[in-house]
């Protein structure tokens, strides 16, 4: 076969799902061997489906599918697979009590379970990638990045030729980033593997890949070489015209000072053996405190302590004055919500629809004598959600299991708006979020601060935290190692602060001074 021609065509391919939603409406696809194929579309839009269809997870409801230019009809994603075609999905279904070797051979029929041939083969895989985890380790208990690696490792042991990655940087920061596209740049010109890359950032699309297609409500809006676009032309494509961009309002904004009156949350030496050094802080009402630091720096595992989920941590945190009993359900008591990293653990009942999701936590507010619940207010409570988050559901009837990843993180983010939460926690709230719906995210949590909620927000996208936060906390190594009022830094120098880069010195923990007050 050319090299040139394309090793996947699709054709007019179509998917209505049981409930009647139109997913696709006759999409047409090329996937080349050597090149990454840019996939992008906002929350909603079909690129899961489309992926699931041809990966076999999914039969489509009309079109064609061609596989080195002949029809296939795959009924699994085991027949898929054996024809060649490895996805790498979104939510990263290793199975946590095995390790990371047996998940990389897990699928494979051959000798994985012979210790001596599995890691010689991992050994190679490891070395075509140039990347080395601990083959012994958990992969319960590794980080969404180096999930994301050892998928990667998986989908290279099965041998295919078109490999798809859904998002796979949704939720990594820079440096775990690079390594995706180094890993992505080798399969796809030098091994000349077809890569089909889903993705929400634009300019890794630009930097990354060769074609793209856009969807928009099921359609293929823009099908074009990469070289020929800018960022510009797609946003346009992919939100139809009007181009959203993160709103800087930081400049506007006066922070609260933490100095009047007793602070909303106060941490005293807070730390963990092992993974947090000793934090103290003190963060007012109404004040957004932005944590950036790569994947490892202990900006997770911060936000978990806080949270009373680390049983090791040590030191105390105070809400309101009031010393809280180191535990996740007292945490919820006193009034903080966490919206935490992994979306499969985001405490959403996929059965359930909009509105159950999104009283669950706060009946209160929808009762009748603060008792019973009025269904008639549950479900304006999901209209309201569904307007105020571009929420894509018809109504607040459907189901959560139907929404799509993006839309289905907006109903977790959602789901706190209405409690009586004091203090947010949000560990990547945007990760695989689309251009429009960040911005509104962003006003959101702006809109709680300017309620006197307190939010402390990690994001591995910096520019959102400049956009959105009073005060960034920089995390390296575990440690909190500068604090910046947000008119008093850059992206630039966040990064390199972050990447270990930039002056050292200005800790602000351990001294059980209360940083930057
Ligand atoms: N199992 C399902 N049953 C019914 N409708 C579904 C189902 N899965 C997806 N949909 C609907 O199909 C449409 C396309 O969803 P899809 O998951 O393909 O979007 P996406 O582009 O991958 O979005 P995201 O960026 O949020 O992951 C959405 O309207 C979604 O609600």
């Amino acid at each position: 076969m050319e090299k040139t021609s394309p090793i996947m065509t699709l054709r007019s391919v179509a998917k209505t799902f049981g409930n009647g939603t139109v997913a696709l409406r006759g999409v047409d696809l090329d996937i080349v061997q050597g090149k990454v194929h840019g996939l992008l579309g906002a929350n909603g839009a079909g690129k899961s489906t489309l992926i699931k269809i041809l990966s076999g997870a999914f039969k489509a409801s009309g079109g064609t599918i061609s596989w080195r230019g002949q029809p296939v009809s795959w009924d699994s994603p085991k027949a898929a697979n054996d024809m060649g075609v490895a996805t790498i999905h979104q939510h990263i279904p290793l199975v946590p009590t095995l390790s990371v070797l047996e998940n990389v051979f897990l699928g494979s029929t051959g000798a994985w379970r012979l210790a001596s041939v599995s890691r010689k083969r991992f050994d190679e895989l490891c070395e075509r990638v140039r990347y080395w985890p601990d083959p012994d380790a958990l992969a319960g208990d590794l980080s969404i990045g180096e999930r994301q690696m050892v998928s990667i490792l998986q989908a290279l042991g099965t041998g295919a030729d078109l490999i798809v990655m859904d998002e796979p940087t949704a939720s990594l920061a820079t440096d775990e980033r690079e390594l995706v596209y180094a890993t992505v740049r080798q399969l796809s010109k030098v091994e000349n593997k077809a890569i089909l890359f889903v993705s929400h950032f634009l300019d890794e699309v630009m930097a990354l890949t060769d074609q793209v297609t856009v969807l928009r409500d099921g359609e293929a809006v823009l099908r074009a070489e990469t070289s020929t676009l800018d960022e510009t032309r797609l946003a346009e494509a992919i939100v139809g015209k009007q181009i959203v961009e993160l709103e800087r309002a930081a400049e506007a904004r006066i922070g609260p000072s933490a100095a009047s009156g007793t602070p909303r949350l106060e941490l005293r030496g807070l730390s963990s053996p092992d993974k947090l050094m000793p934090v103290s802080l003190s963060v007012a009402k109404g004040e957004v405190i932005g944590v950036a630091g790569l994947l490892g720096s202990g900006r997770s595992e911060l936000i978990h302590a806080i949270f009373g989920a680390d049983k090791d941590a040590v030191g105390d945190v105070l809400l309101d004055g009031q010393t809280l009993a180191r535990s996740t359900a007292a945490s919820v008591r006193a009034g903080i919500g966490l919206v935490p990293e992994d979306r499969m653990g985001q405490g959403l009942v996929p059965e359930f629809e909009i509105w159950r999701n999104l009283t669950l936590p706060a009946l209160q507010g929808v009762s009748a004598f603060n008792m019973l619940p009025q269904p008639e207010r549950e479900r304006e409570r999901g209209e309201e959600a569904i307007r105020m988050l571009s929420i894509k559901a018809s109504s607040p009837d459907i189901l959560v299991r139907e929404l799509s990843g993006g839309n289905a993180q907006k109903v977790t983010i959602a789901k706190w708006m209405f409690s009586d939460v004091k203090l947010f926690l949000l560990d990547e709230p945007t990760a695989g979020i689309d251009i429009g719906a960040k911005t509104d995210i962003l006003r959101l949590i702006r809109k709680l601060a300017g309620e006197g909620k307190t939010v402390i927000i990690v994001s591995s996208e910096f520019e959102e935290l400049l956009a959105v936060a009073d005060r960034i906390l920089v995390m390296r190594d575990g440690k909190c190692i500068a604090e910046r009022n947000v008119h008093e830094t850059s992206e630039h120098e966040l990064l390199l602060l972050a990447g270990g880069q930039g002056p050292k010195g200005q800790a602000v923990n351990g001294s059980g001074k209360a940083a930057g007050h």
